[in-house]
This record gives C-alpha cells, structure tokens and sequence, in this order.
C-alpha cells in the first residue's frame, strides 16, 4: 500500500457526520411525554440523517400489554406528529424491522429477564454486537429499582468488546444528599464513564456556541471578566403553564426544575476558563472548577425572589393560576418563578454578581445570557445628548430566534450630538442555511458514540446542588411564594431584588 496520505484527508474526516456503530438503545417509559415528543422523533430524525447504524433496533419497555406492532404503531405516530425532518418511508421501513417491545414493571424480575433475552436476539438478529443504552425516562423515584434490575438481569454487564451505556434524565436527586446517594446507586452498577445523564440545554446548538463565540475569536475574550462586566442575566422565561404536570411539578418547583441544571449550566459555560482541549475531560474539569467557585449571594431575603403564577388572562385567554392546575393542592408553595444571585469567587469574575432567573406564565418564552458591560469611564459630550444610552451588551440567544445581539452607542444622525443604543444582529436563521438538530438527537446520537462532552459528570450535579440548597433551605421557612399575574415577568419582589443594586432586569 502506499504510503502517501492526502493531507486534507484527516481536515475532511474531522467534517464527516459521525455515525454510530452497531449497536440498541431500549427506552423505558415510552408511554411518556419526553418519549413521544422527543426521545422517538429523535431517533427517527437522526435515521434519517443517515446516523444510525444499518441493524439499529430500538425497543421499549413499559407496562402496556402491547406487541411489538403496537409499539411501532406509538412510534410511527410520535414520528409523524413530531420529527423535525420530513417522513420517508424507506426511513421508516428500516427502522421499523428494528423496533421491539417488552411489557413489564420496573420491579417484575421476569420483565427484566425477557428483555435481556430480546437484547440478544437483537444481537443476532440485528448484529448489535452486545452495545446497548438504557434510557432512564421515567420518574425519577424509579432510577434507583430500574439500575438494580439492569445490574440483577446482567443487562449491565460489560465484556470489554462490547458497551453497556445508562442515560439518565433530570432531576438528578432534589438536593446534594439525595444526588449523591443517586451517583452511588448508579455508580454500583455502572461505571461513571458508562453514565450519561441528560441536561438537555447542552445538545441545543446555541449553548455550544457560547463555547465558539468565546474562544474561537480573539474580539470578546479580553473584556470577557470582571474589569469590564458589570453584571450578567440569564434568564429562561415560558409563557406555558402547568396544566398536566402537577406529578412531577408540585414540590419541586422552578428552581429545582431549570436553575439546579439548564441555568447554572449556561452560567458554567458563560464564565469557564479556556479549556486545554475539546476533550470531554477539558471541558469537565473546567466546568467543575467554575461550578465550585459559585456561592449563592447572602442575605437571601434581598438576593433572591420567588413567585407563584395566579389566575388571569394570558394571550387573549382566561389562564387558571398554579393552584386551580388539576392536580396542584390548593395550599401549595411550589414556585413557578425564581431568581437568585450568585457570585463567581475567581480571579477573573470577583465582584460580578450573575442574575438568574426562570418562570412559567411570564411575558413570552425566552432564554437568553445577557452579558451587561460597565458604563465607559468618562463621556465626553453633554449629559442631555447621552441621556438614552444604555450599557453595552452582548445577548446570546438561546432560543428562540436563536443567535447573538451586540449593543452599542451610535451619534443619532442630524446637527446635533445625540447617542442613542442600537443593535448589530447575528441570527442563526439568516447565517447558515443548515437547521439546527433537536438537542435530543444531538446527545442520544453522543450516547451510542459513547461521546461524553455535553453530559454532566457525578461531580458537576453535586456542586450544582451545593449551590442551590441554602437557598431552597431558606425558601422553605419562607412559606408561600409572592404572586404574579399571568404575562408579568414575575412578582414585584423580582424588581426589588435587583433596584436595590441600581439595576434592572431586561424584558426581552
Ligand atoms: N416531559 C418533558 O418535557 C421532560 C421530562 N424530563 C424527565 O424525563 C422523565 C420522563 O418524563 P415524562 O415523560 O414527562 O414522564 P411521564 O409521567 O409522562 O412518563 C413516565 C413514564 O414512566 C412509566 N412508568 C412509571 N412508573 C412505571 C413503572 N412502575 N413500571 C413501568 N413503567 C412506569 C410510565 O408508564 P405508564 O404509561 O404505564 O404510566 C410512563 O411511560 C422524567 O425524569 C422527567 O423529569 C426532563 C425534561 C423534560
Ligand atoms: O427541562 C425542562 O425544560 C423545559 C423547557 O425546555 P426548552 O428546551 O423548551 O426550553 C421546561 O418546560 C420543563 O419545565 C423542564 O423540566
């Protein structure tokens, strides 16, 4: 063979999709919400992409009396409702031959034992080659009972030539204690390079271009800290209520829900050091280490708000308030709306308090990181003509109408002096005429390549929590939330919090 390599061969490789090997993923809870909507038109998305391996099988597990048709049926119709590529038959057709179906509970060892033999027929049948994921999408009560029945059933066994992977959903535990008694109940059966679990912000593509914007360009970097930063707001706001999901909702509140992983993940990434490398341990290590500096700003009464949506009209519509929700008992002190202030105890972010705030029923659904600069040290023009000047900011927009906004002064044209704020757009929409993928196929096509970057390791979740359990500790002696009217951008105490520093929240 010759020795002569193309030298832009590695380059174009590194730009080929990656596709996964052979391999299964079984789904447990695919009667649910996230299995319909996301995990099914995933896959099939990523399918038709070309993704997946050509004997891909997929099989669900749940307590249904169904046969494997009838799962494929569930499946085909998810598809069809709510995949973002068009539908081709051949796709389907394909994937399809692959789709099995086991019927049991999470504590019937005889379930267990039936899909451990289904996964070896599918290594026969479908050449899987032993690799198999475990989709953890159930409640979260059940992590620990379905990993001790993988580890009992030997389906988590690993033999070296083959991958045994587990993905769990969030909420990873409700505090550091109980997370870290979840870390070790799955770190018994699996080891921690074996375990993915899912915050699904990080597979969305404009939280990965938080990582672009601030190391790919030599522009941002340098003004990127506490010399020039005066304060920065991340805000997640939904204009949805509650409606159908008290289960899971009532006791764990917006806090829990979004601030403990997706906003203190957009904050991790938003302040990190550059990375060494890539790699899935550079960027860990340099999120952790963030994550460890974050302190939740004292005195808790005056750094942090807590809201309840109430009744009202929202959109045109007459909305019922969280305690009329079916579902939600009438005396509930759950929290819709949160925000809370924390520092960053590094050399590079001291003094810079980091605003996070999220919440159903609010003004419009937006999730942005807003990066607000210091006021330039001296104006050299009259107080009246700078009197509309606004401090400059860099917006990343998370979703939607996703992309980057930079705000600056500009001389308003006439004879006189005048500088008003304008903005200069990025729009992913108008730049690139690729679409972005869910972030769903994104990081179930990262589990079967077995690709660890965009999920948070056991030590992230604790810090995580570590950070926010004062705050619920305090939150819960308070009792009930301060009210807000459907549309606002949360109570009256979210404007305080941040007018005692002389500033105020974006409306976006
Ligand atoms: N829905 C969403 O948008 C999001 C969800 N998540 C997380 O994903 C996970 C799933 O959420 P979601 O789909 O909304 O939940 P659902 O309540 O809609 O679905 C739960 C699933 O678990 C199954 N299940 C529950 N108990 C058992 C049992 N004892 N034996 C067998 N099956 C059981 C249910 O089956 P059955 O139909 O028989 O009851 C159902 O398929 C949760 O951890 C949630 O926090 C995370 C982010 C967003
Ligand atoms: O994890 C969750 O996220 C959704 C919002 O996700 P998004 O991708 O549409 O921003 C939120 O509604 C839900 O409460 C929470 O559990």
């Amino acid at each position: 063979m010759s020795e002569w390599q193309n030298p832009l061969r590695d380059e174009r490789d590194k730009r080929l999709p990656r596709i996964a090997g052979p391999c299964g993923l079984v789904i447990f809870g695919v009667t649910g919400d996230l299995s319909r909507k996301k995990l099914m038109p995933a896959i099939y998305d990523l399918a038709n992409r070309g993704l997946l391996p050509p004997g891909f099988a997929l099989t669900g597990f749940a307590r249904r009396d169904w046969e494997n048709e009838d799962f494929a049926q569930v499946v085909y119709d998810a598809v069809k409702e709510h995949a973002r590529t068009p539908f081709r038959q051949e796709v389907w057709d394909r994937l399809a031959e692959g789709i099995r179906f086991v019927q049991g509970t999470f504590d019937d060892d005889e379930a267990f034992d039936r899909l451990a033999d289904t996964v070896r027929e599918l290594d026969e049948e479908r050449g899987t080659g032993g690799n198999h994921a475990f989709y953890l999408s159930i409640p979260p009560a059940a992590f620990p009972v379905v990993c001790k029945q993988l580890a009992r059933s030997g389906l988590a066994n690993q033999d070296g030539e083959s991958w045994r992977r587990v993905v769990i959903e969030k909420p990873f535990g409700h505090d550091l204690e109980s997370a870290r008694e979840l870390n070790g109940i799955v770190n018994e059966v699996f080891p921690e390079e074996s375990v993915f679990r899912i915050d699904h912000y990080l597979g969305k593509e404009t939280v990965q271009n938080i990582l672009a914007l601030r190391f790919a360009n030599q522009l941002y970097e340098p003004i990127w800290n506490a010399s020039y930063v005066d304060h920065v707001q991340i805000t997640m706001a939904e204009d949805i209520g509650l409606g159908g999901r008290a289960g899971y909702y009532d006791g764990i509140g917006a806090a829990r829900d979004v601030i403990q992983n997706h906003l203190l993940q957009l904050m991790a990434f938003t302040t990190i050091e550059d990375p060494v490398s890539f790699s899935p341990q550079s960027l860990r290590t340099e999120r952790i280490k963030v994550l460890s500096a974050t302190k939740p700003a004292e005195p808790f009464g005056e750094t942090t708000a807590r809201g309840q949506y109430t009744g009202g009209w929202q959109g045109g519509k007459k909305v019922p308030g969280l305690l009329e929700e079916e579902g939600f008992p009438p005396d509930s002190t759950t929290e819709t709306f949160a925000a809370i202030t924390l520092e960053v105890n590094t050399r590079r972010w001291a003094g810079v308090p980091f605003y996070l705030r999220t919440g159903k029923r609010l003004g419009r659904r937006v999730t942005e990181i807003a990066v607000m600069f210091k006021r330039a040290p001296h104006l050299p023009f009259d107080q009246t003509s700078t009197e509309e000047l606004g401090q400059n900011a860099v917006v990343i927009r998370i979703q939607p109408d996703e992309g980057i906004t930079i705000r600056f002064g500009s001389k308003v044209p006439g004879t006189t002096m005048e500088v008003r704020d304008v903005t200069m757009d990025f729009s992913y929409g108008r730049a690139f005429t690729e679409s972005s993928p869910e972030a769903y196929e994104r990081l179930i096509l990262d589990v079967l390549l077995g690709e660890p970057s965009l999920f948070p390791v056991a030590g992230e979740i604790e810090r995580s929590w570590e950070i926010l359990d004062p705050i619920l500790e305090h939150w819960t002696k308070q009792g009930k939330p301060d009210p807000y009217a459907p549309g606002e951008w949360g109570p009256p105490s979210a404007e305080k919090m941040l007018a005692r520093t002389g500033r105020t929240w974006r409306h976006p």
